[in-house]
């Protein structure tokens, strides 16, 4: 059976060697005659050979590009082949998570069946025509795959079955796609040969939404909104919104905003361009790296706060003059740094939902930031961020997925402990994280929970004198200024009646105000 395509085309080598030696005797043939038998044997072909072939060439066009649809094929092949075909070819394919491609080697053939009906696909190489020398052998090597299937379910077969074929092999593609951590070069490293605007590691952070520990409900909640953005293609163009998404990530350092990053990167199986806006010239440099970002990829401005000031001008540059009034000499270079610290927030805000968006591909951009409330509402109006995401301390659901990751339990006695404590408590995840993680071997679950109990504690104590140390400090610094105050006042009361004193009616002349106390006090002119 595996042979069978092989087998009828072979046949149909045969047929059409008979006709090409019919069309020989055609002088014998009066014209009219000649077309009967041509006819008769073209009904009679189909009758013994009722199967279509279709050649997907490897390489096409003019420059001999390598066909798209030649690598989806291969891809999608792929598994059938490493199952079914017995001469197989491993190829390493740049940027993907397999070590290699397998694909069926020339002469074999592999089964597919789409809604019932059963199709045959073989590669096949079509020799070299000449020996020569060639620079680019591979390309000589002239490979396709040959599609063969029943002439009666032509219509399905050529339309939807191979559209289904290439999505398929290109969403394989995407699937075993290496995924990138991108990050920006300075605009200075820009120019010369072969040189990027981005540089890219493997992004292998394992974090994933099961790791993340949050509520149930809101971590629901985020990945609902993930699946709608990544499947909306079709609504997006329909209401006639690019198809981009904004998060704000907000809260505490240590409460998973990066983690949340790196798991929706791995849920949806995106890029990272990590974009740190403190090396960005100017808007025309943070347009040009934006633009070259790739579709299906999470754009993340973390800190925005630390990048842009509430003004939209850059925050180093205020750190800059405070530091020109300690230092002359650097006000000389002034000019010059203007001119480097212009990315403002309408700059930022333009590229979000101006022409940027234009550019076709899913992108989500995801700002984070410590302090929500210094940002400047319009950069986090809705429509630009479509959502706020609040990271918080570390609650007891939260609590819960932790200490299934860290010491794989689902319950014990001490839980209900944390749990008060967590609730009047604040703690970040990621303190909780460090106590539940065992430090040895000797180190159990209950011990890492004792441990957390006594961290929360011992952060309780901490905070409760904390707070008594800035109450104090604060009702010291009250009382400093209140003193101060009177002290102030009694100078000046002396010193009014010691000018009063010298300079008399002059003052009296010069300050109507004055006048009127030294006339109160009864000192007069
Ligand atoms: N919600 C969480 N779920 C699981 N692990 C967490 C969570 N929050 C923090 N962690 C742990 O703490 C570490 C630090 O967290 P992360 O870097 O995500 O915090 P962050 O909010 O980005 O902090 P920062 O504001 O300082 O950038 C992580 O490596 C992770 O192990
Ligand atoms: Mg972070």
């Amino acid at each position: 059976m595996m042979m069978m395509g092989e087998t009828w085309s072979q046949l149909g080598s045969l047929i059409a060697t008979a006709m090409f030696l019919w069309a020989m005797f055609d002088n014998y043939f009066p014209h009219h005659l000649r077309s009967l038998i041509l006819s008769h044997t073209k009904k009679l072909t189909s009758f013994v050979y009722p199967y279509i072939q279709i050649k997907f060439p490897e390489f096409t066009g003019e420059h001999l590009k390598r066909s798209e649809a030649y690598a989806a094929i291969e891809t999608y092949l792929s598994s059938k082949s490493s199952s079914e075909a017995r001469s197989l070819k491993a190829e390493v394919v740049k940027d993907s998570s397999q070590p290699v491609q397998l694909s069926m080697d020339e002469n074999e053939e592999v089964t597919d069946e789409f809604e019932g009906m059963k199709v045959w696909w073989g590669v096949k190489k079509i020799p070299p025509r000449t020996q020569s020398f060639s620079f680019y052998p591979a390309m000589d090597e002239k490979r396709y795959y040959k599609l063969t299937f029943h002439k009666s379910h032509r219509e399905t077969l050529c339309g939807k079955y191979i559209n289904h074929v290439l999505q398929e092999g290109k969403a394989i593609t995407v699937r075993n796609r290496q995924r990138r951590l991108c990050i920006n070069n300075p605009s200075q490293n820009w120019g010369g040969y072969r040189s990027t605007k981005w540089s890219h590691v493997t992004f292998e952070h394992p974090a994933s939404f099961d790791t993340l520990a949050m509520d149930s409900k809101k971590k629901e909640e985020i990945i609902n909104d993930l699946i709608k953005f990544s499947e909306g293609k079709e609504y997006y163009a329909k209401i006639g919104k690019a198809w981009k998404r904004g998060y704000l990530l907000y809260g505490p350092p240590g409460t998973g905003k990066s983690s949340m990053i790196a798991a929706m990167a791995n849920y949806l199986n995106y890029d990272i361009y990590d974009l740190e806006l403190t090396t960005v010239k100017d808007n025309t440099e943070l347009r040009r790296l934006l633009i070259e970002t790739t579709s299906k990829s999470i754009i993340v401005i973390e800190d925005i706060d630390c990048s842009l000031d509430l003004t939209g001008q850059r925050k180093k540059k205020k750190e800059q003059e405070k530091d020109e009034e300690k230092d002359p000499a650097s006000k000389m270079a002034k000019g010059e740094e203007e001119s480097s610290s212009k990315v403002t927030l309408s700059g930022l805000l333009n590229f979000i939902d101006g022409l940027w968006s234009a550019c076709g591909g899913e992108r989500i951009i995801v700002f984070t930031t410590n302090y929500v409330e210094k940002l400047d509402p319009a950069l986090i109006r809705r429509g630009r961020m479509d959502k706020h995401i609040e990271m918080s301390y570390c609650g007891f659901e939260a609590f819960k997925v932790l200490a299934k990751n860290y010491l794989d339990i689902d319950s014990h006695e001490l839980f209900s402990t944390i749990d008060h404590l967590l609730d009047e408590n604040d703690m970040t995840p990621a303190d909780v994280a460090e106590n539940l993680m065992p430090k040895s071997q000797n180190e159990d679950a209950e011990t890492c929970l004792k441990k957390l109990i006594e961290a929360i504690k011992t952060a309780k104590e901490e905070a409760t004198k904390k707070a008594k140390e800035e109450a104090q400090l604060k009702a010291e610094k009250e009382e400093k200024e209140k003193q101060e105050a009177t002290q102030e006042d009694v100078k000046v009361d002396e010193s009014l009646a010691k000018d009063v004193k010298e300079n008399g009616v002059d003052v009296v002349k010069d300050d109507k105000t004055l006048g009127n106390e030294v006339r109160e006090n009864g000192v007069t002119a």
